[in-house]
């Protein structure tokens, strides 16, 4: 190119306006009071693009962390348990964060024994005994009710303050009246609204709408009131969970309370005491139901795991919320897929549905998903304590499973039932060959499962490991 075409070239480029040079260009006869404010939007944009570049820098510094940390994803079908064994892997990995929280379950734990309670009176009033048309608070019908009726009554009577002003305060917290179960959507505001505190939270802790964190005074009455009214009514609630008439209604109602999720009522001494604080294993077992998507990131406390980060990301389990899980599909290098071998329950979303049919079909379509084909799968078969329990009461296995035959219905052949069926499904979806790798959990049992999550996460590691290496 000669001299000469490239200052023509330079010319003919000079003549097209460049659009981020010239509305801050000086126009001819600029006034002082305009060359102040051309200034001062210089300033004011060369903020903003910075902001834009640390914005950007900060995204991609999250983005590369989050690549390098353990991302897992934790599916089953509502109450299988993978809120809980999300708090056994806070506990193995950052048990002093965890520990922070003791305050925040402490209402909850509480609200769960009611929710028990409230349980109770519903089994009585629909029992066909002579209960039945008495309970609801209307003075004994007939003068010749028997002493365990009026017992009942006077019960009654004496929670039914304690049962509105548990209404009031889930409105209060959750603003969810007097529900079954405790709801809250995803993020952590339900936390500060009970009282939670953390250094790390400031974003959130110091949002403007600050308000919505925090109880007012009367609210904050309320469950001063509540704590104060549960501690008075621990007599009455023992002994109702004592009561002979309760247990049999129980179990003529085919309600097994104990299998129930966020039951307390073997602690009710201590729960209601004041002064109550809960243990690792209570807030374990306390249940809030997940609604939408949370994710959860954790940096590991302990010297040998220092910096190391997860990021667990955990989901609602109903029907209705499962389609929302797919987009954290590509993202995850586990699932934890949690089933438990719940073989004489229906679903609560639908009650025609039974729970080990529904976990069986989630499970297939779980492992036949492209987008997953690449991920390992671990299975947990939680709840293995409700399963003995239920297997000890002689509850049998063939009239829920038809196809289970007449083998033996103890744990073993049942547990052994089950796998072959989820193993076999594993190994024929698959879109390509995967390791089977099953557990036999009872995420309440923070002992054991604290230690066996430190054990899944090494395991996940090597895996990681080795396909990079075969890559
Ligand atoms: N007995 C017993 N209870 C368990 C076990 N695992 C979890 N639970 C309890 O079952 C209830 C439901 O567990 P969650 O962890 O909340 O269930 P989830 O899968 O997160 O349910 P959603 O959030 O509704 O999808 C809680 O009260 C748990 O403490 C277990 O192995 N045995
Ligand atoms: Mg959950």
């Amino acid at each position: 190119m000669t001299q000469r075409t490239r200052q023509k070239q330079r010319a003919s480029m000079d003549s097209f306006e460049n659009p981020f040079i010239t509305p801050f260009k000086p126009p001819e006869n600029e006034t002082e009071e305009e060359r102040i404010h051309r200034a001062r939007a210089l300033q004011d944009a060369q903020r903003v693009s910075r902001e834009i570049d640390e914005s950007l820098q900060e995204t991609k510094r999250l983005l590369d962390r989050r690549k390098k940390g353990m991302r897992i994803l934790l599916l089953g079908q509502a109450e299988s348990g993978k809120s809980a064994v999300l708090k056994n892997f806070q506990l193995a990995f950052t048990p002093n964060q965890f520990r922070k929280e003791r305050g925040v379950w402490k209402t909850i734990i509480q609200l769960n024994l009611i929710s028990s309670v409230k349980a109770i009176f519903n089994v009585l009033n629909e029992t066909e005994s002579e209960f039945s048309t008495q309970l609801p608070l209307t003075p004994p019908q007939s003068p010749g009710s028997s002493v365990n009726n009026s017992k009942l009554r006077r019960i009654h009577l004496s929670l039914k303050p304690l049962l509105s002003m548990d209404a009031d305060l889930n409105k209060i917290l959750f603003s969810a009246g007097s529900t079954r179960e405790i709801c809250v959507a995803a993020g952590s505001r339900w936390k500060f609204k009970l009282g939670f505190r953390d250094s790390t939270s400031t974003r959130e802790s110091s949002d403007s709408n600050s308000d919505l964190y925090h109880l007012t005074n009367a609210q904050n009455a309320t469950r001063n009131n509540f704590v104060k009214l549960l501690e008075a009514s621990k007599d009455d609630i023992i002994s109702l969970w004592q009561d002979e008439n309760v247990q049999s209604s129980l179990e003529e109602q085919g309600v097994d309370l104990r299998a129930s999720p966020g039951f307390f009522m073997d602690d009710v001494e201590r729960i209601a005491a004041s002064g109550y604080q809960p243990t690792d294993s209570d807030i374990v077992r306390a249940r809030v139901r997940t609604v939408g998507v949370e994710e959860h990131h954790l940096v590991a406390e302990s010297i040998a795991l220092k910096g190391s980060d997860f990021y667990i990301t955990d989901v609602s389990g109903m029907r209705s919320s499962r389609s929302s899980w797919i987009p954290f599909f590509d993202d995850s290098q586990a699932i934890l897929f949690l089933a438990p071998l719940t073989f004489n329950q229906m679903l609560d979303e639908d009650n025609h549905v039974n729970r080990l049919e529904d976990s069986l079909m989630l499970w297939k379509d779980i492992c036949k998903n492209e987008l997953l084909a690449n991920c390992n799968i671990i299975i947990f078969f939680n709840k293995m304590d409700i399963l003995r329990r239920t297997l000890q009461s002689g509850v049998e296995v063939r009239k829920f499973v038809p196809s289970y035959g007449d083998a033996p219905n103890d744990v073993a052949s049942v547990t052994k039932y089950f796998k072959d069926r989820f193993k076999t499904y594993h190994k024929k979806l698959s879109p390509k060959p995967r390791s089977f790798i099953s557990h036999e959990t009872s995420a309440i049992d923070v002992h054991s499962t604290t230690a066996l999550v430190v054990t899944v996460h090494d395991g996940i590691i090597r895996e990681n490991l080795q396909r990079s290496d075969m890559i």
